[in-house]
């Protein structure tokens, strides 16, 4: 998604996190908002009691999912957003219930929702005047068994409503990477998703985000937090580079500093001037050298061991 697709598209506030419009990926039922499924409890528990206890052992940004439009009272004095589920998605009551609740609203896709179905639901909010709306893909049921994530789906329905999107990862982070890559705004884990489950995703946010998303900082703090997510890629980046400079020295008949080949050098640095010209080779050169003299002491080092 080009820069400007990105930023001219319409962010979402839930609660204190912004989803969309040049922020970072988010993660929901990880570090940046969680969230309470009132369905889980097939309505037989009290949605005041389930929501209250999620709130008292979390400060930040709450979603709820309900059950039926008659939790959506408790879910207005606790919550800052509402989920409208996947097996709900067509509950066009239950929709419009929601939207007058006038939190904003993360519409799962159903599992058999085609496109066009899934940005009427959207559309459905707007028109009782709720206009903040996020589009979360939850999957469809396919051969696979389970559900099946369909990224593309999600980037189509980016593109043609403008609103934020999420990727529905449950319990498995083996997507986060690619789904953030497929322009998702946040991942959404499941309820109950363990830190290693949400620890996978916020990399794949930190890591893969920075490298294929434009952000657009507005502050010191946002600024600075987004150099972190650039220097978390540049230092996994770092890390591969120094292996795979220690197996070229292994290789090589003639390996570590006696056996330096400036030719290469000088060819790599020109290469990478034309991915990154606001440097340019004069200023790329030194910073270069220290890394390749880096990764020549740690293979001259690992050699000895
Ligand atoms: O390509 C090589 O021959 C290497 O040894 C790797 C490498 C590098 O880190 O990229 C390191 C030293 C050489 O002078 C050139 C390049």
């Amino acid at each position: 998604m080009s820069q400007a697709t990105q930023l001219g598209r319409r962010a979402v506030r839930i609660g204190t996190l912004s989803i969309g419009d040049g922020t970072p990926v988010a993660v929901i039922g990880g570090d940046d908002a969680r969230w309470v499924s009132l369905r889980g409890h097939h309505g037989r528990s009290s949605a005041d009691e389930v929501i209250g206890k999620a709130r008292a052992g979390w400060p930040g940004p709450l979603l709820v999912e309900p059950f039926s439009a008659a939790d959506l009272g408790a879910v207005a004095g606790h919550a800052d957003g509402v989920v409208i589920g996947a097996a709900w998605m067509q509950d066009f009551r239950l929709v419009q219930a929601v939207a007058r609740v006038g939190l904003p609203v993360v519409v799962q896709r159903g599992q058999a929702a085609t496109l066009e179905e899934w940005l009427a639901i959207a559309d459905y909010c707007a028109a009782e005047g709720n206009d903040q709306v996020v589009l979360c893909e939850s999957g469809s049921r396919t051969h696979l068994g389970g559900t099946t994530l369909d990224l593309a789906l999600m980037r189509a329905a980016a593109e043609r409503s403008g609103r934020p999107v999420l990727a529905d990862l449950g319990d498995d982070p083996a997507l986060a990477p690619a789904a953030v890559a497929a322009g998702a705004d946040g991942l959404l884990l499941s309820c109950g998703a363990t830190s290693e489950v949400a620890e996978a995703a916020h990399e794949a946010a930190s890591v893969v985000g920075a490298l294929v998303r434009p952000e657009a900082p507005g502050s010191v703090s946002a600024a600075r937090a987004a150099i972190d997510r650039v220097d978390a890629a540049l230092a996994t980046l770092l890390e591969r580079r120094i292996a795979l400079a220690g197996t070229v020295q292994r290789l090589k008949p003639v390996g570590g500093f006696r056996g330096r080949d400036m030719d290469r050098e000088r060819r790599l640095v020109a290469a990478m001037a034309r991915r990154a010209p606001s440097l340019g080779e004069a200023r790329l050169a030194p910073v270069m050298n220290a890394v390749i003299e880096a990764g020549l002491r740690v293979a001259e080092e690992d050699s000895r061991r």
